[in-house]
């Protein structure tokens, strides 16, 4: 694999692609860095190197140009107290000013470059918007695996500027290694733990892993709509009513792959969706018809944490509940406690999902697990099977623009 311990930076200037799309708060307070941390090595070797860096990424998901609410001079700070040195900040991703800042930079200097989505041509991977943000670097290094899945101008077209100068970054290298572990080279018993809102978004996942794992565990909304399809009553629960048939082949398919699918066998149902609602728990399939499902009950999170607890490999993707609220957090902080325990005991864990990170670092357990994903969508597409054009742009061996 192509990254950047193949290459001496000094006196370069390197264009790192990064994922700099954390979640503020009202006050532009970052909730979470992860992905600012995880980048941070990759820029330290460049500036250890004696090359500057240009930092350049997205940040949520602005409709229509410059809105003040997406700028990334939010994070500028907070990038300077990681990198401990002063951050340069252009206002404009392109254009002159950027140029002649990028142009000024001298080596162990940072610049970061104004949210890449501020012109809509980063999200069609426009080639021409991708060859001007190619002007502000010697080397192009691609270290935003949490959107490695889209084709955009600055995450994949761009690559064709640098057919041999561009290089993978430390967090990118990572994170393709730790997948690739878990789906090729996972020690016995394997568990996957798939949770979250919705089926629909993980069947893919779900068919690849019963090649793959001894143990599928199934919590969270998605798990409704299969105690629905088996005929239990889930009152107002989150279900997927046409996805019930292939819940049903979904369970079908793991019998005859003799995996061991495990569902939940109670479950803590409220009158409301509401941290103040009135709660109970309940058999699978026995909620009255004006309440919902939230959390696993305690005879799930038991079963479920025996099994983890007897795991050597483990995916988890997707909370148990809505662990937002503290009322239903009770599940997932079990799950979290067995995937910490496991771990502990020589299991290899790897949290995916960007709500399953949340989770993790709101229990504390970040430290206590083997590793936790950047990657969202990102990740679950590599899973999948799919190539990431990100990763790809970095391998094609192209001989320039086409
Ligand atoms: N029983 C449930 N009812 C409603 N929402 C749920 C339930 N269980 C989990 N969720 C919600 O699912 C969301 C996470 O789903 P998802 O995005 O699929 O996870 P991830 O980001 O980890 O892949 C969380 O916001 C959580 O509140
Ligand atoms: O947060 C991200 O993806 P995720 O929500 O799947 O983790 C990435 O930064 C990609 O963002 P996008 O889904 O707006 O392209």
């Amino acid at each position: 694999m192509n990254t950047i311990d193949f290459l001496n930076f000094s006196g370069k200037k390197a264009l790192i692609r990064v994922d700099f799309n954390v979640p503020l708060d009202d006050h532009f307070n970052i909730t979470d860095d992860n992905r600012m941390v995880g980048a941070v090595p990759t820029i330290e070797k460049i500036l250890k190197d004696g090359g500057s860096v240009i930092l350049m990424s997205h940040l949520g998901r602005p409709k229509d140009g410059p809105d003040d609410k997406y700028s990334l001079r939010h994070i500028v700070k907070h990038l300077a107290i990681l990198l401990n040195r002063d951050v340069h900040f252009a206002p404009d991703c392109i254009g002159e000013d950027a140029i002649a800042k990028s142009k000024a930079l001298k080596s162990g200097e940072v610049l970061l470059l104004e949210n890449l989505r501020f012109y809509k041509e980063e999200e069609k991977g426009d080639e021409a918007f991708a060859k001007k943000l190619a002007q502000l670097g010697d080397v192009y290094v691609n270290d935003a695996f949490g959107t490695a899945h889209r084709a955009h101008a600055s995450t994949a077209i761009i690559a064709k500027f640098f057919p041999d100068a561009k290089y993978f970054g430390y967090l990118m290298a990572g994170e393709l290694a730790n997948a690739e572990k878990i789906l090729n080279h996972a020690e016995r018993p394997f568990t996957a733990i798939m949770g979250g809102a919705k089926v629909s978004d993980k069947i893919l996942l779900i068919e690849k892993l019963l090649e793959k794992v001894d143990n599928l565990i199934i919590g969270g909304g998605m798990a409704y709509t299969f105690a629905k399809a088996q005929g239990g009553q889930i009152g107002t629960s989150l279900c997927e009513d046409d996805k019930m048939a292939l819940a049903l082949e979904l369970m079908e398919k793991a019998k005859q792959k003799k995996v061991n699918l495990i569902l939940p066998v109670d479950t803590i149902i409220a009158d409301a969706f509401s941290p103040d609602a009135k709660t109970a728990v309940v058999k699978t399939g026995t909620i009255p018809s004006d309440w919902m499902g939230l959390d696993i009950g305690p005879e799930t999170a038991k079963l479920f944490s025996e099994v983890i607890k007897n795991s050597k490999t483990i995916l988890w993707n997707g909370p148990m509940g809505v662990f937002e609220m503290d009322k239903f957090e009770v599940g997932t902080k079990a799950v979290a406690v067995a995937v910490v325990e496991a771990t502990k005991n020589g299991a290899f864990s790897l949290i995916g999902g960007g709500d399953s990170a949340a989770a993790v670092s709101k229990f504390g357990f970040e430290d206590q697990v083997s590793y936790v994903s950047t990657g969202g969508g990102a990740l679950l597409e590599y899973m999948e099977g799919k190539e990431l054009p990100g990763v790809k742009a970095i391998y094609h061996s192209g001989s320039g623009p086409e």
